[in-house]
């Protein structure tokens, strides 16, 4: 990070803020915001990628933009690199975009093919020997958690291994803006470690990060502030914490109660039907009485079939906005009806409850809930957790 870049760190904004956010942008030397864009329009014909994109982003903020497939993504990104054409207002670090000293800027694209001969060093060799002040190849290579492979030929290294030489090659000129695309896609968890790592060390050292990503517990852990891009403008920004506190929605206790296997579909029913009222009676919480949910009541077929609403050994019923500490008290209305528990999992809402929330489209998850045994129920949760009991009986 250049220190003729330094900002004052104030403040600055976007027209889109939610209000939750925590880091509302610092400004670049000459007082604007490091990336900022107004009113930016693009269009590849009779397709429309940008249509009115706000955007402010600080010095060392670490700026996370999630939406579709198709939202405009990264035609913002391009815009903001400079390598499209787009109507409106884009400066970068206090300038237009193509007026930026090319040192300053760190750019790894979602497709980036290397040549296959050369070794992860001598690749980050190449990109180093095109900035006069670059950082040293091997502390960066370190840095990725490459050292151990430096010498190995880039078409030998595993799809992990050659994103984070790709990333290698966007850090060696110690950028004050750095824009990553996907940057841990099929990057093992420990090497996503690594990644985040140094991600967060070079905003830490002032560098803005431009996060583009469909990985939403990435972005929900890395980012200090979210844009949700649809349709391409920018529909909403905030912290995660600001965002899921206003469109994810409530923690949801789901219980998946035991039926005999002899039983049939009607007893499923019947079995449900009496876990919902011993809730309702000795709770205060409310059951989410979804569409599927609600029907399995008395549909005849309750319990066999495959709809997501309950599994073939029992029957779920969701309860909504139960705290951490709430749980207990549902399992105890349940035992004390001598109704039996076959599991229970536990989830507060997340980033990607914040996205389905806007878009109304679910995308690849990322796999990173985690469970655990509900003895430990009352342990501290993280920003997305999800406790489950596999085992069965009541308490
Ligand atoms: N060079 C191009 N020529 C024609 N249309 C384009 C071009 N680039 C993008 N588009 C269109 O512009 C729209 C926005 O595309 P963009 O790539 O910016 O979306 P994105 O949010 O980055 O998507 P993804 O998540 O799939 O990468 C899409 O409808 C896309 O088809």
């Amino acid at each position: 990070m250049r220190t003729d870049s330094d900002a004052d760190g104030s403040g600055g904004g976007t027209t889109a803020d939610t209000g939750g956010g925590t880091n509302d942008g610092g400004r670049a030397d000459d007082g604007e915001p490091v990336l900022h864009a107004a009113d930016v329009h693009k269009s590849y014909g009779d397709v429309t990628a940008l249509s009115g994109a706000d955007l402010a982003v600080g010095r060392g903020e670490v700026f996370g933009l999630i939406g579709p497939n198709g939202a405009g993504k990264t035609t913002l990104v391009r815009a903001l690199t400079g390598t499209t054409s787009v109507d409106g207002t884009v400066r970068v670090l206090g300038t237009q975009p193509a007026a930026v000293d090319p040192e300053r800027i760190g750019l790894l694209p979602q497709s980036f093919d290397p040549p296959g001969r050369l070794t992860a060093r001598e690749l980050v060799s190449y990109y180093a020997g095109l900035y006069t002040d670059a950082r040293d190849v091997d502390a960066v290579l370190a840095d990725v958690g490459l050292e151990s492979d430096a010498d190995a030929w880039y078409e030998t290294l595993s799809g992990g291994q050659r994103r984070r030489a790709c990333v290698a090659t966007a850090l060696v000129n110690d950028p004050d803006v750095l824009f990553l695309d996907e940057p841990t896609t099929g990057i093992d968890p420990a090497g996503r470690r690594d990644i985040h790592r140094v991600i967060r060390a070079a905003a830490a050292a002032g560098t803005t990060v431009f996060l583009t990503s469909h990985a939403m517990s990435e972005v929900e852990q890395l980012a200090d502030r979210v844009g949700l891009m649809r349709e391409g403008t920018i529909v909403a920004v905030g912290s995660p914490t600001s965002l899921i506190a206003e469109y994810g929605g409530h923690p949801t206790l789901s219980v998946t109660l035991e039926i005999p296997e002899t039983d049939g579909p009607t007893d499923a029913a019947t079995a449900r039907e009496a876990g919902v009222a011993a809730i309702r009676s000795n709770t205060h919480f409310e059951i989410r009485e979804r569409g599927a949910h609600a029907d399995s009541v008395a549909d005849p077929t309750a319990g066999q079939t495959a709809d997501g609403t309950h599994g073939p050994h029992g029957t779920a019923i969701e309860v909504d906005d139960v705290p951490l500490e709430g749980i207990n008290d549902v399992l105890d209305a349940l035992t004390a009806a001598g109704i039996d528990v076959e599991s229970v999992s536990w989830s507060e809402p997340s980033l990607e409850d914040v996205y389905l929330e806007l878009t109304g489209e679910a995308y690849r998850p990322t796999g990173t809930e985690e469970s655990i045994d509900t003895a430990d129920s009352t342990a501290g949760s993280g920003p997305s957790s999800s406790r489950a009991a596999t085992d069965g009986g009541s308490r």
